[in-house]
């Protein structure tokens, strides 16, 4: 039950936070910072959004590793207490546990926090490729997750949705396009593309692409049927990027490994790039896996 009551309290949080990243963003204040790197940068929006939901998640649940993205966030401030909240979401909990994950306790649980994917696209405007994403591992593998997409649109209305999933539970707060047999649209980078990702896709000879920001939201696409493959033959992604999407995936039968077709672990000790890439797909995995030339990122 130490999952299911986890999990409750990180949809509700995933939840709060994405206000805060309306809110910062409605303020017009970002605070945009370069981090290094390509596209790498971070905002006022990244940390306080981390500050809620690390600070919540150490008082609900104190025995569980917390990993964030962002690293210089301190808890210990005035404000991070003001931010706690201890809401649980009641969608979860009317869920028991599945069987296979009864076992597990609250200091198995590795808990990696990505407080906003997807912030180039955020300091552009482009607000349907950010989420909040919140993913648990347990023994080193993505059991649990929740991606909250706060621009989600509804009849024109902007009122966020939330996605979340248990694996050998299912995934809930979506709905699943019915997909043709075959089908193979790919999605990957908007603002990381470079000759190994287009590499691995030429070799698919996808019907289409998809690029847009976010890992998240490419994950989103996988899920709902409106990609069938998130291929990015790059290192780039880190584990909070992949763990809630991997979760969510794998409830629903599909899987997601690097481009050869090797595991992701997220155990408390792993270090965070995925160097070797994600590939994700519900059906046909094993078609992708064999398209990717052996020395992809050697070249
Ligand atoms: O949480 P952020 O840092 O916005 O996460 C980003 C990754 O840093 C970035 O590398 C990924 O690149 P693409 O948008 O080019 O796929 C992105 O998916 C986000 O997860
Ligand atoms: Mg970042
Ligand atoms: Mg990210
Ligand atoms: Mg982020």
């Amino acid at each position: 039950m130490a999952l299911m009551r986890t999990m409750s309290a990180c949809v509700a949080v995933a939840e709060k936070a994405g206000g805060v990243l309306r809110d910062i963003m409605t303020s017009g204040n970002l605070g945009i910072i370069d981090k290094g790197g390509i596209n790498n940068l971070q905002t006022l929006a990244d940390k306080k959004a981390q500050l809620l939901i690390v600070s919540s998640l150490m008082k609900h649940s104190p025995k569980a590793t917390i990993i964030g993205e962002e690293d210089d966030v301190d808890y210990t401030t005035e404000e991070a207490k003001s931010l706690i909240t201890l809401d649980t979401s009641s969608d979860v909990l009317q869920h028991s546990c599945p069987e296979s994950l009864a076992h597990i306790n609250e200091e198995d649980l590795v808990i990696w926090v990505d407080p906003l994917d997807g912030t180039k696209e955020y300091t552009e405007g482009r607000k349907q490729d950010v989420t909040v994403l919140i993913g648990i591992a347990a023994h080193g593998e993505a059991v649990a997750g929740v991606i909250y997409q706060p621009w989600y649109e509804v009849q024109g209305k902007e009122t966020g949705r939330t996605l979340w999933g248990v694996v050998g539970l299912g995934a809930f707060g979506f709905n699943r396009q019915p997909v043709p047999e075959g089908r193979k649209i790919i999605t990957t980078t908007r603002s990381h593309m470079q000759q190994s990702v287009q590499d691995a896709i030429d070799s698919c000879k996808p019907d289409k692409l998809i690029q847009i920001g976010g890992s998240g939201s490419k994950c989103i696409l996988v899920i709902e049927g409106l990609a069938d493959a998130y291929l990015f033959a790059s290192p780039g992604t880190k584990k909070w990027d992949t763990c809630a999407g991997e979760a969510i995936i794998k409830a629903l039968g599909g899987k997601m490994t690097d481009v050869f077709g090797n595991p992701i672990h997220y155990g408390a000790d792993v270090s965070y790039p995925n160097k070797t890439g994600v590939l994700a797909a519900m059906r046909d995995f094993d078609f992708y896996v064999s398209k990717i030339p052996a020395n992809i990122m050697d070249r």
